[in-house]
């Protein structure tokens, strides 16, 4: 563990590509692309990664990087007609040099603010102009804060209507040695069977084969524990009703170029999302959405 000031750094990662490092005084660190606002790294004060980017990743526009946590939007999935998981995940954002003020929430905490505004380009495929501010916040314990605020900014009276995720891909030891917990007696749809609609009956979900679902309305607070690094994430959540969990596994694993064969092992994506009841903005209205991710041995 280290010691020193909590710092801004504003760099080039892979490929020349602009990346913002977070800096706590304790040692943790945050990793985010501008390319995707996309984080690709988060440690804690012994400097543990404690996010999955695949050895396999492919940092080149428009590829989006394989792992991380992606940013979700405007559609999740296949589930409207752009370009799965939109199109937020693989455009260049930009930063806000003048960020509004922290709220007091979270102190001595260091952050950086990220923005995407819809291009001429982006307006042909999905015809809605909109302000997305994304706040990537490091607090001073190393917990992770996402904060998301859109806002519809068409002059011409439409409202939009999006679904969103942080989908965020968690570094475990082993696949078999995780459970997610807090799902029980929810409703989830089920991707791997046309989105059929069933109930977890289980608290702690375990997984040993491909599994992709799209809990409902579940908890604010959420827990994945790795019981082989006694370490337990603590997933809490705002605006974010919907969680998906994901492990491709073997087989499909194999079908991912971007995914090596036995990385399924040490991934598990919970992610915080709005799915089943879509947002939809007015002109001048504005959607929060908020994740803060901890851990603890
Ligand atoms: O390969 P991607 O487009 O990044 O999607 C990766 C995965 O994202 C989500 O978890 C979906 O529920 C999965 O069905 C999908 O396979």
């Amino acid at each position: 563990s280290t010691t020193g000031n909590k710092s801004v750094e504003i760099t080039k990662g892979i490929n020349g590509l602009e990346k913002i490092i977070l800096r706590q005084t304790h040692g943790s660190s945050v990793e985010v692309y501008l390319y995707g606002a996309h984080v690709t790294s988060w440690k804690n004060d012994q400097g543990e990664e404690l996010i999955f980017v695949s050895r396999k990743a492919i940092f080149s526009p428009p590829k989006p990087i394989r792992g991380g946590i992606p940013v979700i939007f405007p559609q999740f999935s296949n589930l409207g007609s752009l370009q799965s998981h939109g199109f937020a995940r693989n455009r260049l954002w930009t930063i806000d040099d003048n960020p509004p003020p922290v709220t007091s929430e979270v102190p001595n905490a260091v952050f950086v603010d990220l923005l995407l505004k819809p291009t001429e380009e982006d307006l042909k495929i999905w015809p809605h102009r909109f302000e997305f501010r994304l706040r990537v916040t490091l607090s001073r314990g190393g917990d992770l804060l996402l904060t998301s605020c859109i806002r519809n900014t068409d002059a011409d009276g439409k409202p939009f209507t999006f679904t969103f995720a942080h989908h965020t891909y968690f570094s475990v030891s082993n696949i078999s040695e995780v459970e997610v917990i807090g799902m029980k007696n929810l409703d989830y749809l089920d991707n791997l069977k046309n989105r059929t609609r069933f109930t977890e009956h289980t608290d702690a979900i375990t997984i040993d084969s491909e599994f992709d679902r799209i809990y409902l309305s579940t908890p604010k607070k959420l827990l994945l524990l790795d019981h082989e690094k006694r370490r337990r994430f603590v997933i809490r959540k705002d605006g974010l009703p919907d969680a998906v969990v994901w492990n491709p596994w073997e087989a499909r694993a194999k079908t991912i170029v971007d995914f090596g064969e036995e990385e399924y092992k040490y991934m598990v994506c919970v992610e915080a999302a709005a799915i089943g009841k879509p947002v939809t903005l007015k002109p001048g209205e504005e959607w929060n959405g908020r994740l803060q991710l901890s851990t603890r041995h």
